[in-house]
């Protein structure tokens, strides 16, 4: 068994459709309402809709994750643009951190996969919506994100985060 903790971001077409197919084909234990975020990284494009989420599998590795998570994408109609690092996108989804059963934390090192996902303890935008559905929650490595919520320049980030509401509702105009 695997419990991993994904972040899905959009700002292209209609964001909640595209969190919402996400989630049902991901089937997530939890996931947090929506958060409407400014683009983090580069700033020339559309806010985001973000949303964090628990998925377990009894048979996932995290290389699982990272397929399910790129099939997802690629359903979105996701078109990578490599002249543009953190540009815009209708899907992306992140693997932000995987435990096995016992709890004990699995970290990967390789070209196409790096867990814990390497700028999640930088970035509002997961830790805001991810500590919504698990108050323990913590990096492995860099520790609980409550306390990397503490830092002045994420603390700052985090107060431009609006919560929306459940992706049972409709947010987009
Ligand atoms: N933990 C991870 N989660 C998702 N993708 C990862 C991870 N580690 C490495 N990757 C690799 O990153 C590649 C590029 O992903 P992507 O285009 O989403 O990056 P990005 O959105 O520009 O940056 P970021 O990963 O910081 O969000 C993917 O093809 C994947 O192989
Ligand atoms: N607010 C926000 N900013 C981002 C996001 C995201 O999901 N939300 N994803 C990115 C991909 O690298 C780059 N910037």
């Amino acid at each position: 068994m695997t419990r991993a903790v994904l972040s899905l971001g959009a700002n292209l077409g209609d964001r909640s459709a595209a969190l919402r197919a996400a989630t049902g084909a991901l089937r997530p234990e939890r996931v947090s309402d929506v958060y409407e975020t400014p683009p983090w990284g580069d700033d020339d494009q559309p806010t985001y809709y973000n949303v964090a989420m628990i998925v377990s599998d009894p048979a996932k590795s995290p290389r699982d994750w990272l397929a399910a998570a790129s099939e997802c994408e690629r359903a979105a109609g996701r078109v990578r643009d490599p002249a543009r690092r953190f540009g815009p996108r209708v899907l992306d989804v992140d693997v932000i951190a995987v435990w096995r059963d016992s709890g004990e934390p699995v970290f990967c090192d390789e070209p196409d996969l790096t867990v814990p996902h390497p700028r999640a303890h930088l970035r509002a935008f997961v830790l805001v919506p991810w500590l919504s559905i698990d108050a323990e929650a913590a990096i492995p490595g860099r520790g609980r994100v409550r306390d990397l919520l503490r830092d002045p320049g994420l603390a700052a980030d985090a107060r431009t985060l609006r919560r929306l509401g459940g992706l049972e509702s409709k947010h987009d105009a």
